[in-house]
Order: structure tokens, then sequence, then C-alpha cells
């Protein structure tokens, strides 16, 4: 079991109204009833929530809650026994995860995913592909076409994701040379180079030192504040989780126990014993968010 939610390490940017009730123009993702079995195991059960459009949306929970089940029911690679998925206001229940991500779904893995023998630039190219509208057969007029344009353009973004990353001084490196810490945000760059509308981060920060921690914490704000991107991140790191989110969904053995900004989910009874366990509910009451200037 992950640690119980404390308080958080620093401040980053507070998001706006965590409180207000979405309305339907403002809902990127609803889930609605999910439920999801493998045998005789119930992943999760009955699972509804909305997440709205640029929000920083949080999916926390014990060990085996049903976090990475619900992230897969979002991005695809699992279909919900019961229940329906929506994004953008369409049913994607039945949709592949390449359907999803041509319609703006795009993610990271809770374990890395690059292509350890390629540099860090191709790495990022790769996710990039589908975005091409040239390909193999227009690629053999390259002059005549718009395929350069396209190509030098695609360049650009690619440059500017890793301007942001800051990854420029590794961007011909070998991926699998580089740390961990670096791989992650390599991987956060072919996420984003995607350039989808809602990304779904597993475990950014998992493995990372502190240092590294902060640096993606940051990140992940600017992607957020700056792309416009919605995020759905999984996190056990509950000081992040807390400094970072504008509202967070808690599960536990795959029901939703709690829902709301960071200071209600803190302050919420059914959350603290999840996480400390009833009698120990007095002992180590979590804290809420600190300003800092
Ligand atoms: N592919 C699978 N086949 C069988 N059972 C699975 C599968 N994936 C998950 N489960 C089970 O579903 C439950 C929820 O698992 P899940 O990985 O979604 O939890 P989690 O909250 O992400 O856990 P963790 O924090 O440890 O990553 C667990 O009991 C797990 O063993």
């Amino acid at each position: 079991m992950s640690g119980a939610p404390t308080a958080p390490p620093r401040g980053y940017a507070q998001p706006a109204d965590a409180t207000r009730a979405a309305s339907p123009s403002d809902v990127i993702f609803e889930a609605r009833g999910v439920s999801l079995r493998f045998g005789g195991v119930q992943a999760l059960t009955d699972v509804s929530f909305r997440i709205r459009k640029g929000e920083l949306f949080s999916i926390i929970g014990p060990n085996g809650a049903g976090k990475t089940s619900m992230v897969n029911c979002i991005s695809g690679r699992y279909r919900p026994t019961d229940g329906k998925v929506y994004f953008k206001g369409r049913d994607v229940t039945g949709m592949t995860p390449n359907h999803r991500a041509s319609l703006g779904i795009g993610r990271t893995f809770q374990n890395l995913a690059l292509f350890g023998h390629m540099t860090v630039l191709d790495n990022i190219m790769v996710g990039r592909h589908h975005l091409l509208k040239n390909n193999f057969f227009t690629g053999s007029l390259y002059w005549l076409t718009g395929a350069r344009k396209e190509e030098l353009s695609h360049r650009r973004e690619v440059e500017e994701i890793i301007d942001f990353l800051e990854i420029q001084h590794v961007r011909k490196a070998t991926a699998g040379t580089l740390s961990y810490g670096l791989r992650k945000r390599v991987e956060l760059a072919r996420a984003i180079a995607l350039k989808p509308d809602l990304i779904l981060l597993d475990e950014p920060m998992a493995g990372m030192n502190l240092e590294e921690k902060e640096d993606m914490a940051r990140y992940i704000v600017d992607l957020n504040e700056e792309f416009g991107m919605t995020v759905v991140m999984i996190e056990h790191d509950m000081g992040v989780v807390m400094d970072i989110s504008h509202r967070v969904m808690v599960l536990e053995f795959g029901k939703k126990i709690g829902e709301g900004s960071p200071e209600e989910v803190l302050a919420d009874p059914r959350v603290k014993r999840a996480y400390l366990g009833e009698d120990d509910e007095e002992e180590a009451p979590p804290q809420p968010k600190q300003e800092v200037a």
C-alpha cells in the first residue's frame, strides 16, 4: 500500500475553481458505470466520473485499487465489462487504442516503452508518424508534393518539444544510454508529439529522485497550462499529486471512494481510512496544501 497523503513539499500553480459543477461542454472525458473483470478478479466496479477540458486530474489509491485498469479503459487497452466511456461527447467504448489516439488520447506507460537503440530525436519522431499526411507513395515525389514542407514543419514542432522538456543536449544520444529520469522525459516528449488533447500519465515520477520529480512536476504543470492539454495522472507521490492536481479521484478495491479538489479529498474520512486504516485515523491526518510565495 502506498503512503498516506501528506503535505505537499512545495507550491505549484493552483488551478481555477475546482468545485464548480461541470457543464456538458466542459467535459472532455466521461466514464459511466464502468466495471471491469478479469476472470474472478473484479478490477473496477461501477466507476463514474467526468474530466473537464484543461483539467489536471489525478487518480490515486492503494496498490491494486484499479488505477491502471481505469487508465487502460480510457486509452482503449481494456474494454469495460460493463459501462461506457465517452471522449469529447462520443461513445468510444468499442474503439481500439489507435482509433482513440487518432481522436486525441495520448499516453505514457508505467514502465518505459522507448526504443533503446534509437536516438532521442527518432524516438520522438516515431510518435508523429500518424500525423503525416504524405506517405510512402507521395514521399517519392518529395520535392514536388508538400512532403518536404511537411517534414520541416514536423521537425520544427519536435524541436519545440525538445526545448520545452530541456533535452536538447541528448537529442542525438541513443535512448537506451540515458539516465532513468531523462528517459522518462523523452517518453513524455514522444507522447506530447502526438499532440493529444488528453494525455494519460502512468506514474510519471516513479523511480525518480527528488530533483527529477520536481522537474517532472513542473513540466506537467506547464504542459497543462501552456500547451492546454488535459492531463490524467496516476502517481504515488501524494505530495506532488495534492500540489499540482485540480481534482483527484480516489479508488479503493476497484470502487470510487472519493473525488474533489485536493483539499476536499484530503479531508474525506473515507480517503483517510483507505490510506491510514481506521485505527490510525487520529494519528497522522493528512495536511492541506501549503502555498509557497
Ligand atoms: N491483466 C490483468 N489480468 C488479471 N488481473 C488483473 C490484470 N490487470 C489488473 N488486474 C487486477 O486488477 C486489480 C486492479 O489492478 P490495477 O493494476 O488496475 O491496480 P493499480 O491501482 O493500478 O495498482 P498499482 O498501484 O499496484 O499499479 C488487481 O487486483 C490486479 O491484480
